[in-house]
């Protein structure tokens, strides 16, 4: 195991070079000095035992883990060897997590099953469609109670270039136009308002965006779409052209319920950056999470890097606790075998009780005096307390 350095500790990190740019990333880099920590982008061409040593790996390696080609599963599967066989490493976040997140079939499942229901908060009702029979997909559609309109939407969530193409299905005669595999979810007339959650660690924040204008079953024909061109903060696109009988209202979002929102997800996806879309359903005020997205953009979150920094150190603080506990636990267990191996045999077993892994493991920690002391160096800057 590398030995991790307790006086310049290393955030490593991976992301493309068009979210780094978007994210103004070397500002992060200034942020991080200015706590005393390294930055360092990971290489994934080269084994990262050699890179090391991390105290937290930070990644956006969505694209990898949603291509399904023998070179990407091999890159993903040897940066998970490496997390798996360094637990002191802080990784944000579990590989594990974001492949559930990846798949919407799964993302939408975890949401219809979460005590969510208990404060009304959904999930549009949705199925997946897997087969490009018509007749099979009409009756799936009737036996889950998907309505016209609906929104087919790609089983890959985030990474591929055409997972965010979408298509608007009106009427029976159109169900020729999803493409399977697909996740068809009953839309959901919301006045064209978005609100974008976007979550690090403990704290959130939420933004307006544009969104898709009201619709209703008919025999139009299938409006497609690519969602990017929708709800990004700078989009105007004529799908989110209210009618003039809707524009009187503003859906307003319920500020008890999106922090209940955000701690049972927080809880459900073991995740610390994340997104949540959610509209307020016209005339029921009811709340729909349509989307759950890894690592967003942040595009309207103030002090981003901030918080990210203040997270981390959150995120090394408890895992040095928890591996301290870990260690007591450990050293316990090895005491009381001790006394019972020394009991049954009254001379020396050779049980090495002197320098076990887990006191090396305890060695290579950070040490929390160290962590301590650069927890104070950040000011702090909490926009909304989960
Ligand atoms: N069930 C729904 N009811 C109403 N509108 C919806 C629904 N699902 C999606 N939309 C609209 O379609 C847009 C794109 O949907 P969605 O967020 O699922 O796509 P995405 O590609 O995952 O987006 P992102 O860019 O956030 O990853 C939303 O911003 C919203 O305007
Ligand atoms: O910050 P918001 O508006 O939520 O948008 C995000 C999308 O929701 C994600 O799907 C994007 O990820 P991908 O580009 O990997 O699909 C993600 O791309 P990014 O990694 O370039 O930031 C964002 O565009």
């Amino acid at each position: 195991m590398s030995k991790i350095n307790e006086n310049n500790p290393v955030i490593g990190y991976w992301m493309s070079e068009r979210k780094r740019q978007k994210l103004n990333w070397s500002e992060f880099g200034k942020v991080c000095r200015y706590s005393g920590f390294e930055l360092v982008k990971i290489d994934l061409e080269r084994p990262l035992e050699g890179q090391g040593p991390f105290s937290v790996i930070l990644h956006k390696l969505t694209e990898f883990i949603a291509r399904n080609d023998q070179q990407a599963i091999s890159l993903i599967k040897s940066v998970e060897n490496y997390i798996n066989s360094h637990p002191e490493i802080v990784v944000i976040d579990p590989i594990e997590s974001v492949k559930i997140l990846l798949d919407r079939y799964r993302s939408y499942g975890i949401i219809a099953r979460s005590r969510l229901n208990d404060i009304d908060v959904f999930t549009p009702i949705y199925v997946e469609l897997t087969s490009n029979n018509i007749a099979e997909n009409i009756k799936k559609l009737q036996t889950y109670g998907v309505s016209f309109p609906f929104i087919c939407k790609p089983y890959v969530a985030q990474g591929t270039n055409d997972c965010h193409k979408m298509a608007l299905i009106f009427n029976e005669k159109s169900i020729v136009d999803c493409k399977p595999p697909c996740v068809a979810q009953s839309f959901v007339n919301h006045n064209a308002l978005l609100f974008k959650v976007f979550v690090v660690g403990d704290e959130y924040q939420v933004v307006e965006r544009p969104s898709l204008k009201n619709f209703y079953p008919s025999d139009r024909s299938t409006i497609f779409f690519d969602s990017h061109n929708v709800s990004k903060s700078d989009s105007s696109s004529q799908l989110s052209i209210l009618d003039p009988e809707d524009q009187a209202y503003v859906p307003r979002i319920d500020d008890k319920k999106l922090k209940t929102i955000v701690s049972v997800l927080r809880e459900e996806l073991n995740l610390t950056l994340f997104g949540i879309d959610i509209v307020v359903e016209n005339e029921t005020g009811r709340h729909a999470i349509i989307d759950i997205n890894v690592y967003p953009g942040y595009d309207g979150f103030p002090n981003f890097f901030n918080s990210l920094m203040n997270c981390i150190k959150k995120k090394l603080m408890e895992k040095h606790k928890n591996l301290t506990a870990e260690n007591r636990i450990n050293k316990t267990f090895l005491n009381c075998s001790v006394k019972v191996e020394t009991k049954l045999e009254q001379d020396d077993s050779g049980f090495d009780t002197c320098d076990s892994s887990d006191e090396r493991k305890h060695r290579q920690l950070i040490s929390s005096t160290s962590i301590n002391s650069k927890m104070n160096t950040v000011s702090k800057k909490i926009v909304n307390r989960t």
